[in-house]
């Protein structure tokens, strides 16, 4: 793990790990699961991602999009939510929210006029929402997760390569499914303890919330980096991110610096890095389980 992380990780992952999440009915876990899109959209500056400033490498995309396709996807989540309460956690709500998941997909292109602005932020969130019912700490979470990730989905459409698969078959790269059935390991090991972190050693909001996003970006293969720009894409990612946070963060005048190179580096091979944006959201949505007031009466700080 990176030496930008100021404790050693294990410790920080140690320390969050035991803490109580918070037992949320389905509509407040959907309205989590919104808000967590919201904070990831209008987080700003996101390098070459679409947020308060436009685009990024996204032509056919702005904030505004983004944030009706977050509403819409709303009570998606909160079904998703009300099946995982009725349900244990087996092959049968597996194909519950897999129906559900879809559907989801189906109004998000409905609703902006067939632009892709959340599909793995849906199978990501959703897993995480449905987990969430039945977890009492974080490690619970991530192995629910797992679980509902790695059972068989009978809905999955087999004909349609999509990007993951292509670039998957090409590279020999994991994806988006992968890391939900190993249990979201970019969110638990990099995005959450840096968020935490940065929030400790003082870091405004948006700065820690972006260094989160870098920390999952030096290690993820984002096939949505990719599909758009190959291995070099892939490679100028992770070692931008990790240049960034190498010098103290985007807080830093050189880390502010450094995220506008990779800025530029990435729009120049035109990739954007849309799988860290799903997986920041992923932390931030956990980040809004922690029963902080059940941390500090038992005098435990969350790191
Ligand atoms: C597994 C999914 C994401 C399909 O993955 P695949 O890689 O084939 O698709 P595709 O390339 O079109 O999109 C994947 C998206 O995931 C994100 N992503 C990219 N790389 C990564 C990564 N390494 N880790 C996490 N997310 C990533 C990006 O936003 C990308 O756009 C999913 O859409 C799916 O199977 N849905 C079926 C419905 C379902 O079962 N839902 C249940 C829970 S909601
Ligand atoms: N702020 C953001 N900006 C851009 N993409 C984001 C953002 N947040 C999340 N994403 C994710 O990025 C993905 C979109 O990326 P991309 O446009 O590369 O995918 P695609 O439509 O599969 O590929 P392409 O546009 O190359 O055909 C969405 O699935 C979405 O979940």
């Amino acid at each position: 793990m990176g030496s930008y992380l100021k404790k050693d990780t294990q410790q920080v992952i140690d320390a969050v790990t035991g803490i109580s999440l918070r037992r949320l009915d389905a509509a407040n876990l959907a309205y989590l699961a919104y808000n967590a899109l919201v904070q990831e959209a209008t987080l700003t500056p996101k390098p070459a991602l679409v947020d308060r400033r436009g685009s990024g490498a996204h032509l056919d995309m702005d904030m505004a999009l983004l944030l009706t396709s977050a509403r819409c996807l709303q009570p998606y989540f909160c079904e998703m939510a009300d099946k995982a309460f009725a349900y244990p956690l087996g092959p049968e709500l597996r194909q519950h929210i897999g129906a559900i998941g879809r559907d989801a997909e189906k109004a998000m292109l409905q609703e902006t006029n067939g632009v892709n602005t959340h599909k793995g932020a849906i199978w990501a969130l959703g897993l995480l929402v449905s987990a969430a019912t039945q977890a009492n700490t974080l490690d619970e979470l991530f192995d629910h997760a797992a679980h509902l990730a790695m059972l068989p989905d009978s809905g999955l459409n087999t004909v349609y390569l999509s990007n993951g698969l292509q670039v998957r078959h090409q590279y020999g790269l994991s994806g988006a499914k992968e890391e939900a059935q190993l249990g979201f390991p970019h969110v638990k090991e990099l995005g959450l303890p840096m968020l935490l972190q940065s929030r400790a050693r003082g870091d405004s909001e948006s700065h820690a919330q972006l260094n989160g996003l870098l920390a999952i970006m030096t290690r993820l293969s984002d096939t949505c980096v990719a599909s758009r720009s190959g291995l070099e894409g892939l490679e100028a990612m992770q070692q931008g991110a990790s240049a960034v946070l190498n010098a103290g963060g985007v807080g830093t005048s050189l880390g502010c610096q450094l995220l506008s190179d990779l800025e530029h580096t990435l729009l120049s091979c035109n990739a954007s890095p849309g799988g860290a944006a799903d997986l920041l959201a992923a932390t931030l949505f956990i980040d809004g389980l922690f029963d902080r007031q059940s941390a500090q009466t038992s005098s435990e700080p969350l790191i």
